[in-house]
């Protein structure tokens, strides 16, 4: 029987969120309810020389790019400048067992009903009930109140297994390709469909970074946002790099990413025509990249997520190299990238996933 409805902890000595900014954090007025009682990780981008004001009454570190080149020394090459990317510098400087992303220009939502969504307290839910990615639950989220698994469901899958990533969506303006964006300028989302689903094993997904939770502690290591922006062929495929990245190793690892609920309130759309030249490649690219994840094996032996990165990266630079070049960099990055990891987490560098791999065969 899925869980009785309990009130949501709060988590607040156990989340972190990180926030990577080029603009103003007025935005945070609009959280307030909700993100008061949390530390803020706030990534500065662009030019450190910039004050970047943080509202009253929010306990926060912040860090620009003189202070990313001052921990990481020659490691902070794997930290993007210029591109949504380095908010990954956050993930990895927390030392929190979970993560909450979120983007400056994102606000509270409202459900059909009109109340107002604390979207931290939804992927905190989504985070504490296991996942489903081995057995589609056709009434979605089993664990979700006035819910539960339909007849059909084998018993031997109902314990589910740990959710790892929590992926929220956009009211408003939609996360949508520049090509897109171009075609359908005003198109908005406002669609609020009331669903939780677990992606299931062996299916990839586009991640966007806009509204995004994890458990850092299962999967923070695989949550690189890899080599975009200034001085990089590609911007704008951060988040998805990192999303398939991520999915096929909590595959390998036996862990659940859900996708759905909480909706925030998407307020700027991005200029199409710079994400069109940001996107391109990556555009081009992703029909290789696709079916690359699609056939990434991870061996039995690679038992916690640095080890899977790492195979990964190998495989990246094998298979993905006669691609472009720049996968042999990003490949490069990505070693570079758990070495920073493991230089900043010393205790978590040497524990393996205690998770099986996958269910009971
Ligand atoms: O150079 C930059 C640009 C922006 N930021 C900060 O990153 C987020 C997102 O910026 P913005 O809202 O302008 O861009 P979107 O196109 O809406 O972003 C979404 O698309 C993807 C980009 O990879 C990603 O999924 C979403 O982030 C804001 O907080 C900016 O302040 C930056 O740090 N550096
Ligand atoms: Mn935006």
């Amino acid at each position: 029987m899925a869980s009785s409805v309990s009130p949501t902890p709060l988590l607040k000595d156990q989340l972190d969120i990180v926030i990577p900014t080029i603009r103003n954090l007025d935005f945070l007025e609009m959280w307030r309810p909700f993100f008061q009682p949390y530390h803020l990780i706030i990534v500065q981008d662009g030019d450190p020389s910039k004050k970047i004001n943080v509202p009253e009454g929010f306990d926060y570190e912040l860090y620009n790019r003189n202070d990313i080149n001052r921990i990481l020394g020659p490691k902070a090459s794997c930290i993007s400048f210029k591109d949504s990317a380095c908010r990954c510098f956050g993930y990895m400087v927390s030392k929190k067992k979970y993560i909450y992303t979120i983007d400056d220009d994102c606000f509270v939502a409202k459900d059909p009903s009109g109340k107002e969504i604390n979207a931290l307290q939804q992927h905190i839910k989504n985070l504490l009930s296991p996942s489903t990615p081995y057995f589609f639950n056709t009434l979605y989220d089993p664990y979700a109140e006035g819910a539960d698994f339909v007849r059909g469901y084998p018993f031997s899958l109902r314990e589910g297994a740990p959710t790892a990533v929590s992926h929220g969506l956009w009211l408003n303006i939609p996360d949508y390709d520049a090509p897109t964006q171009l075609v359908k300028p005003l198109e908005r989302n406002t669609r609020y469909v009331d669903a939780v689903m677990t992606i299931p094993k062996g299916t990839l997904f586009p991640m966007c970074g806009m509204n995004l939770a994890f458990d850092r502690e299962l999967i923070g290591p695989a949550m690189y946002f890899g080599l975009m922006g200034d001085g990089q062929p590609i911007g704008r495929y951060d988040d998805m790099w990192a999303g398939w990245c991520t999915k096929v190793i909590c595959d390998h690892l036996g862990l659940g990413v859900k996708t759905g609920l909480p909706y925030i309130w998407h307020s700027k759309a991005s200029n199409p025509f710079v994400n069109l030249k940001k996107e391109y490649k990556g555009i081009f690219w992703q029909e290789d990249l696709i079916p690359f994840f699609q056939s990434v094996s991870l061996p039995k032996d690679c038992t916690s997520v640095q080890k899977c990165y790492i195979e990964l990266s190998k495989q990246v630079k094998e298979k993905l190299g006669k691609v472009d070049d720049y996968f042999n960099k990003l490949a490069d990055a990505m070693v570079t990238w758990i070495e920073a990891w493991d230089e900043l987490n010393p205790s978590a560098a040497k524990s393996d996933a205690a998770l099986p791999n996958g269910p009971a065969k």
